[in-house]
């Protein structure tokens, strides 16, 4: 067995052109982040499992953990997460960052400083500390002005909080059934506290109903629309299907559909999925079904290290071959669990058995990857993963495509969904500027 595995490893290792030891990877970051707030243990009645759910509290580095930047001279500091103490902050990029009305355009937000005609050897004539900030005069005669909050973030390690739209995360099993996370309508539609609310509860869990929803396609897709623009794609924009196999995909039939995220196909998955069950005559069966991915992959990285590392490393292929003269394939391959390669942190979800194409692994070493999946498999089709729930008119839900999976039982008679998907981006924008505003985001640019 050991040269087994020691021929798997280094054949699996060439593959993955992995250089020196194992690659450990964390749904969570191996370093709390500086924004942990608490690690609160949630106990899961229907299972009597304690489900650990990391709270991030994703809010940016609060003003008062902020640490305010130094002046020393003509040197500006910034506190660094990484060190623990304060860095010098390069002339070049504080240049390059002015956020004055000639560098960067008062309306677009754009770059106007030509940043490759800022001299080499720029440095600060005079640096002034005040309440606010600092401002600066530099060598080439231009004057900034840097916020602390600004200055503050520079050198910490977190900052993807603002740009990723980070929410406190709770990962489920299927009890979450007892209390799913709802807004009404009316409250999505009319106020952008409404708005703010069900996106930062898709945020927090993966998923959320939209209750109270007039059951018309119009109605759930004005409400689609309040986050952002429908996503156009082979399928067309707005989908209202039904099983007469309109366009030639199995969720076009009265078929069952195990757990799988959609869009595997696509460079960039579809970020938001939402279904509107509109009416079901004549037959019976149809439930949904979702499973959080992200409580899965920390369960298999708990419970399987290497069979996580695996599902993580290894690039998996996808198509849409269906619809006559279309092959719709990603750029290139993407592993099941993929991950920001800043922060470690678990970014996406990507699984979906039916539309897989190739696995990339030596072939005589492609049986490993079946066996991690076929462990990522049992846990996501075990009863304490699924939630199955009925759709009902009235009742939209709205799902991250990018965590959470879903799926259906198999059903007989007319049944009609209505529904979109929404840009990850564009859902993510839409959340962030709502929790941080427009200032609160502009500010995280330069910082990462
Ligand atoms: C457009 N609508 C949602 C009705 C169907 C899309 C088909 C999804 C495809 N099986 C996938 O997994 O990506
Ligand atoms: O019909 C359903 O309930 C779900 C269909 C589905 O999984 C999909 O459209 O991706």
């Amino acid at each position: 067995m050991a040269h087994l595995l020691r021929g798997l490893n280094q054949a699996y290792r060439r593959s993955l052109r992995i250089p020196g030891g194992p690659v450990s990877r964390h749904v969570y970051p191996a370093r709390a982040p500086a924004s942990i707030k608490s690690v609160r243990v949630i106990h899961d009645s229907s299972t009597n499992r304690a489900a650990v759910a990391a709270h991030v509290s994703a809010s940016p580095q609060q003003e008062s953990t902020l640490k305010t930047p130094i002046v020393e001279g003509s040197a500006i500091k910034a506190y660094s997460d990484t060190v623990n103490d304060f860095v010098g902050v390069p002339n070049i990029w504080l240049r390059d960052n002015c956020q004055c009305s000639a560098c960067v355009h008062e309306v677009t937000k754009q770059r106007l400083l030509d940043t490759f005609q800022i001299p080499r050897d720029i440095s600060i004539t005079s640096a002034v500390k005040d309440s606010q900030g600092v401002k600066v005069a530099w060598s080439d005669g231009h004057k900034s002005y840097y916020n602390d909050d600004f200055l503050a973030q520079a050198a910490l390690k977190n900052n993807g909080v603002i740009r990723q739209g980070l929410e406190k995360t709770t990962l489920w099993y299927s009890s979450i059934s007892d209390n799913p996370p709802i807004v009404q309508y009316d409250a999505a539609m009319n106020s952008n506290e409404g708005l703010k609310e069900w996106l930062s509860k898709i945020r927090e869990y993966g998923f959320c109903y939209v209750d109270g929803t007039p059951p018309t396609p119009e109605a759930t897709e004005q409400l689609l629309e309040r986050i952002s623009f429908i996503r156009v794609t082979h399928y067309g924009g707005f989908y209202d299907f039904t099983s007469d196999l309109a366009s030639k995909d199995t969720a076009y039939t009265n078929i069952a559909l195990d757990a799988h995220t959609d869009t595997t196909y696509f460079s960039d998955p579809a970020g938001l999925q939402a279904f509107h069950l509109l009416s079901h005559t004549a037959g019976a069966g149809g439930a949904s079904l979702l499973v959080d991915g992200f409580r899965a992959a920390a369960d298999l990285q708990a419970q399987d290290p290497q069979a996580y590392e695996l599902l993580s490393r290894v690039n998996v292929h996808a198509h849409a071959s269906g619809n006559a003269g279309i092959s719709i394939q990603p750029y290139r391959g993407f592993p099941v669990l993929l991950h920001d390669e800043r922060d470690g942190r678990l970014a996406q979800v990507r699984w979906n058995s039916s539309d897989r194409a190739g696995i990339e692994l030596p072939l005589e070493v492609v049986g490993s990857w079946y066996e991690a999946a076929a462990k990522w498999h049992a846990l996501v089709s075990a009863p304490e993963y699924e939630y199955w729930c009925q759709l009902t008119p009235g009742r939209v839900v709205v799902f991250d495509n990018w965590r959470v999976m879903h799926g259906r039982s198999a059903f007989t008679g007319k049944r009609r969904i209505c529904g979109g998907y929404v840009n990850r981006d564009d859902f993510i924008s839409k959340f962030k500027v709502l929790k941080w505003g427009q200032e609160g985001v502009l500010k995280a640019l330069a910082v990462g």
